[in-house]
């Protein structure tokens, strides 16, 4: 059995199997651009994130009713428990699905209804952040707000995800204000591909509690320095990274040099139907990338139980830390 670990970066939209999206594209009478999985899979050739996003937007018209969204929602719960996924912080785009005439309530309800089972089903515990689209207007993050408020029982947080550069956090002030009012837990994307100041402004402007990415700290001595000092976790994406051209190849990832200034770095899966392998793919392959050694993979795992939304869940996160204390390391994967 692979590490425990949590995951607090998978975009569920992000983990639609090409197979998945011909049956649904099938049940749903909707037209695909490419004839078959293998060519679908072909077109996963990606130069920069605004390449992926154009692919990421376009196969989520099959995605249509609450079914659709319990099925995918099932199928990464599944996939993610076989690669030691205890806890899972899953990012859903809103926007992206209303637009489409798809309503919250169809997404919420679909994605909650396999999140409600996913723990006696897969051993998963889970929770749901809501992400604005950062590349369309605050005022649509301020109504899709506003969609969500009969459903705030289900969902943790809010984040800020899609197309990073020319669209800053500052943006979005009022609904990150908004959002903890409500209550909501905020983290954003920030330092994917855009600059370190966009990170600060994540946490001077929106008060987030977690980065997404964070890749671009580095460029910023004295940024790395705050992170480190507040413990703020970021959540890094190896794969993704890899795909989308963050880094060239995986032996020049940042991850070792990140935890060796001692910020709080996770390994998480991002966009994994697209990007190549789910949250245990992405330990094993920093793993031999990188050539990390067991107590590295160690601190990846703690870290991500510290830096989960699961401390108002009696006892879970000391249960789930107790357990990667307790792992012994093999040659297989982690
Ligand atoms: N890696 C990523 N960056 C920004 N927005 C995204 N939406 C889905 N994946 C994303
Ligand atoms: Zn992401």
């Amino acid at each position: 059995m692979p590490v425990p670990k949590a995951e607090l970066h998978l975009h569920i939209e992000g983990t639609l199997e090409p197979e998945l999206a011909f049956a649904l594209a099938e049940r749903n009478g909707v037209p695909l651009p490419c004839a078959d999985t293998a060519a679908l899979r072909e077109a996963y050739r990606f130069s920069d994130l605004q390449s992926f996003l154009d692919l990421y937007y376009g196969l989520m018209a099959v995605l249509r009713t609450a079914d659709d969204f319990t099925e995918l929602a099932d199928a990464y719960l599944a996939r993610a428990a076989e690669q030691g996924v205890r806890h899972a912080e899953i990012f859903f785009d809103p926007q992206a699905h209303i637009a489409r005439g798809v309503p919250m309530g169809v997404v919420v309800e679909g994605l909650g209804a396999a999140l409600d089972r996913a723990e006696e089903r897969h051993g998963v515990s889970t929770r749901l952040i809501m992400c604005f689209l950062r590349d369309e207007p605050a005022a649509s993050a301020m109504a899709t707000l506003e969609a969500a408020k009969p459903y705030l029982g289900r969902i943790t947080g809010v984040g800020l995800d899609s197309a990073e550069v020319g669209h800053p956090p500052v943006t979005f002030r009022e609904v990150y204000e908004e959002a903890a009012r409500l209550g909501l837990r905020r983290v954003a994307h920030a330092g994917e591909e855009g600059p370190p100041e966009y990170v600060r402004e994540a946490l001077d402007v929106l008060g987030v509690e977690r980065v997404d990415h964070g890749l671009r700290c580095l460029e910023d001595p004295s940024l790395v320095e705050r992170l480190v000092r507040e413990r703020v976790p970021l959540t890094l994406c190896p794969l993704s990274n890899v795909r989308l051209r963050a880094v060239d190849v995986l032996e020049a990832h940042p991850l070792r040099t990140m935890l060796d200034a001692g910020l709080v770095a996770t390994v998480n899966s991002d966009d994994p139907a697209y990007f190549g392998g789910y949250a245990g793919d992405n330990f094993d392959a920093v793993r031999a990338a990188l050539g990390l050694g067991p107590e590295e993979l160690r601190t990846l795992a703690r870290n991500s139980f510290l830096a989960s939304f699961l401390e108002d869940d009696e006892g879970r996160r000391e249960r789930y830390l107790a357990e990667v204390e307790a792992y012994e390391f093999g040659a297989a994967g982690a």
